[in-house]
């Protein structure tokens, strides 16, 4: 048996009820804390945790001791919405964007997506598994602990799958949970452009029952805008893919009010992310359903676009998460720590409602909150130690620094 006792911790953060495992709009302002703290992990679990005064006499024989010095604790990030699996950065696409051209310009003119698909169809799986990897191992030492990852610069059968595969590996080899969403309607790819039927019939027909039978995702995600897949290709996309028993995680409102939001809460979404644009009507359909708004913050700084309505979506008691959507193109970052700072700065988060929407919430969005997301009894002890910090403000307060000094993995120190 391994144990792993932390004391002196300043602030042990996330200490919600065991049975809450999603929080709404108002209830985020809730961040339970407990000053002065320590906590027990057994077997990779989160055994006890309390005040310090209340330490107990009886502890495990082989233990191995850990001293916060009033360092802060959390539970790992909770990432729902990345894409770390491709084959090249896009550099060059961020000086295009500084000469001036818009993220539809750069698509327009073959960039984007499709450039990716092209340099993914070209790489190997080991190439492609060992680029994640590095990228996956960064994340994690900024305090990610659990992940969604997507396909999507596959965009052909085979490439598809490659990447799904890819995806498999690093959820055999690392320590941390993580979940597949199987994206090949992101773009329409270059043979298809003006055969938008026949490919939606190949995902439906060729890539969904391929992918089901080797049990590679956990999710179907559509790129629901404009110039992308329309609501009704969505709408048929996600028919298809409920009978091999995937559940929608939609991209909606990137760019406009795209339909995506409410087509995804019609088949019952675990979450629709991005919402950049919304309006009244999104915010109605969100508001009668489980659907959780998953937003990212980076992906709005490096492309210049609008920011989520966090507040209105807050305030109209939708469950928000946070993510990092870290890609080449939208969001070249998969630092939580600068999303919970952008989240709070540029969405007028409270920090309270910043550090739920990227831990629990975040969970949620990853359908994991029974696991993880918070400081419960029985959770995976997945947590990070911050160095001593005058308050929990001082986090998101700190942008663009890490306060992260000790990562904690199935109760092991990493
Ligand atoms: N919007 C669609 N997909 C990605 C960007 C993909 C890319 O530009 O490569 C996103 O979530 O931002
Ligand atoms: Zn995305």
């Amino acid at each position: 048996m391994s144990a792993l006792l932390i004391t002196n911790i300043g602030c042990l953060t996330g200490t919600h009820p065991q049975d809450t495992l999603m929080l709404r709009g108002r209830q985020m302002q809730e961040l339970p804390v407990i000053d002065n703290a320590w906590i027990l992990c057994e077997d990779g679990k989160i055994a006890d945790f309390g005040k310090m005064d209340s330490l107990p006499a009886q502890l495990p024989n082989a233990l191995h001791r850990h001293d916060a010095k009033g360092g802060f604790v959390f539970p790992s990030w909770c990432d729902s919405h990345t894409h770390i699996v491709f084959a090249a950065p896009r550099e060059e696409e961020f000086v295009m964007k500084i000469d001036g051209k818009s993220y539809e310009d750069i698509a327009a003119a073959g960039g984007g997506i499709l450039n990716s698909a092209r340099k993914l169809q070209l790489a190997s799986e080991e190439e492609l598994y060992e680029s994640a990897a590095i990228r996956l191992n960064d994340m994690i030492r900024q305090g990610t602990g659990a992940v969604e990852i997507k396909s999507g610069y596959g965009l052909s059968t085979d490439s598809e799958l490659k990447m799904l595969r890819v995806i498999r590996r690093l959820k055999e080899s690392f320590p941390i949970p993580v979940k597949a969403s199987f994206l090949a309607a992101h773009a329409y790819p270059a043979e298809y452009k003006n055969d938008h039927a026949g490919y939606i019939k190949l995902i439906t027909d060729v890539m969904l029952p391929r992918v089901a039978a080797e049990g590679l995702a956990d999710y179907m995600d559509t790129f629901c805008e404009q110039g992308f897949f329309s609501v009704e290709d969505t709408d048929r996309l996600l028919t298809e893919a409920a009978r091999y028993g995937l559940k929608p995680k939609i991209h909606a409102n990137q760019l406009s009010i795209s339909g995506g939001v409410q087509v995804g809460v019609k088949h019952h979404a675990v979450s629709v992310d991005h919402l950049e644009v919304t309006d009244e009507e999104v915010i109605q359909s969100l508001q009668s359903s489980n659907t959780i708004a998953t937003l990212l913050p980076s992906c709005s700084f490096y492309i210049n676009i609008p920011f989520a309505n966090a507040r209105g979506l807050m305030n109209a008691d939708i469950p928000v998460a946070l993510a990092s959507d870290y890609n080449p193109g939208s969001t070249p970052s998969g630092n939580m720590n600068l999303v919970v700072s952008l989240a709070c700065i540029k969405l007028r988060m409270r920090p309270e409602e910043a550090i739920n929407a990227a831990t629990l919430n975040g969970a949620a969005a990853l359908e994991l909150s029974g696991q993880t997301g918070s400081i419960a009894k029985g959770k995976m002890a997945n947590l990070f130690i911050t160095r001593k910090m005058p308050s929990l403000a001082f986090l998101p307060y700190s942008f663009g620094q890490s306060q992260i000094e000790t990562i904690v993995l199935g109760g092991k120190i990493s």
